[in-house]
């Protein structure tokens, strides 16, 4: 058997990703909210990957900073303090275990709901808890904004029909911390990669992502390969989510990514999964649909699509179940 120097097998991975990057530039699209004209900008990303950046979100830099110093915190203390906060189930504090059907990856995590005050299980969550609930809010104000120039820019009425999904005060939306700590085994594996967080689509309407500068993150194109995503501390990333592309009959897709872990530096992610009420009907939406086209998917609640996902492997095609085969 060859044994390769760690040299050598750098040479490979660079050899590798210069060659993934000759073909794929960075093309992430960047959509600046401050500008009247995002919306066009807005549905052209949701069309073409599933996914963009956004500058000029109006979220204080300063909820930012806070919940970063507060997570880092907090994935900082003793296992055994975190383990307090209980095992996900889904809600909870989990390490390397994602999902409950034997997913795993580099990663460990906080998962809370985002309609109700955090259950934090640590000394004095008080700060904690503060910062959480300042971020919540002006992420969510800033998705709503989103999904309303979404409206807009399909031009369907009233705007706020996305959004009132995700504002409703039984809206089922969750909030993700993630901490990627360095990865030793990075440089000893092969081809460079050890999966932080494996490749899936967000079930939800729409996901939004920010994290330190630590890349890692990386999406899928529609023809397979993936490309890294530049990471940008001040920015958001906006996902579309299985969701948004039912109600859309399929114009947009929901976009496939996944993080790699980083062999000197960690990463920390927060992510806001905009998420409907239980009961709410996830269908094309009426106006959307021209003539008798016919809608791509059976009829289903979020309630039993999140049972459905929830049962699912992370990779798995979980809208497949839910497609309207007479219309295919
Ligand atoms: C393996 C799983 C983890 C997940 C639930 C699932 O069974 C399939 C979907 C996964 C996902 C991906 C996006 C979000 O991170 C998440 C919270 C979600 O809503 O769906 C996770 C779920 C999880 O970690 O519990
Ligand atoms: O941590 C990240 O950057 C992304 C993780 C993710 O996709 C998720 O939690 O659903
Ligand atoms: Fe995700």
């Amino acid at each position: 058997m060859v044994i390769l120097s760690k040299a050598a097998i750098e040479q490979f991975s660079y050899v590798r990703n210069k060659q993934a990057a000759a073909l794929f530039p960075p093309l992430i699209p960047t959509v600046d909210l401050s500008k009247p004209d995002s919306k066009h900008h807005i549905i052209k990303a949701c069309e073409e990957f599933g996914f963009f950046k956004v500058i000029n979100h109006g979220v204080p830099m300063e909820f930012i900073s806070r919940l970063e110093s507060e997570a880092t915190k907090f994935f900082s203390l003793p296992l055994s303090e975190k383990d307090k906060t209980g095992q996900p189930k889904p809600y909870g504090y989990g390490n390397k275990r994602i999902g409950s059907n034997g997913d795993v990856g580099w990663v460990e995590y906080l998962l809370l709901t985002a309609n109700q005050d955090p259950n934090l299980a640590t000394e004095n969550p008080e700060n904690f808890r503060d910062a959480l609930n300042n971020y919540m809010a002006a992420v969510k104000k800033m998705a709503c904004e989103i999904l309303e120039r979404v409206a807009d820019g399909l031009k369907i009425q009233p705007r706020n029909v996305l959004s009132k999904l995700m504002m409703d005060e039984q809206s089922d939306s969750v909030f993700r911390l993630n901490h990627y700590p360095p990865c030793p085994d990075v440089v000893q594996s092969l081809n460079g990669n050890v999966i932080g967080f494996g490749e899936h689509t967000d079930p939800q309407i729409i996901s939004v992502l920010r994290s330190n500068n630590t890349s890692g993150l990386q999406i899928s194109l529609k023809d397979g390969s993936w490309i890294s995503v530049p990471p940008d501390h001040h920015s958001f990333f906006i996902n579309v989510g299985d969701s948004l592309q039912v109600m859309t009959n399929g114009r947009f897709k929901s976009v496939k990514h996944r993080v790699l872990a980083n062999s000197i530096k960690s990463r920390l992610s927060m992510i806001y999964f905009c998420g409907p009420p239980l009961r709410e009907k996830i269908a094309p939406l009426p106006s959307l649909m021209r003539g008798d086209q016919q809608s791509l998917y059976k009829e289903f609640t979020w309630f039993e699509y999140k049972r459905s996902a929830y049962n699912s492997r992370l990779a798995d095609n979980r809208l497949m179940h839910f497609e309207n085969i007479a219309a295919s």
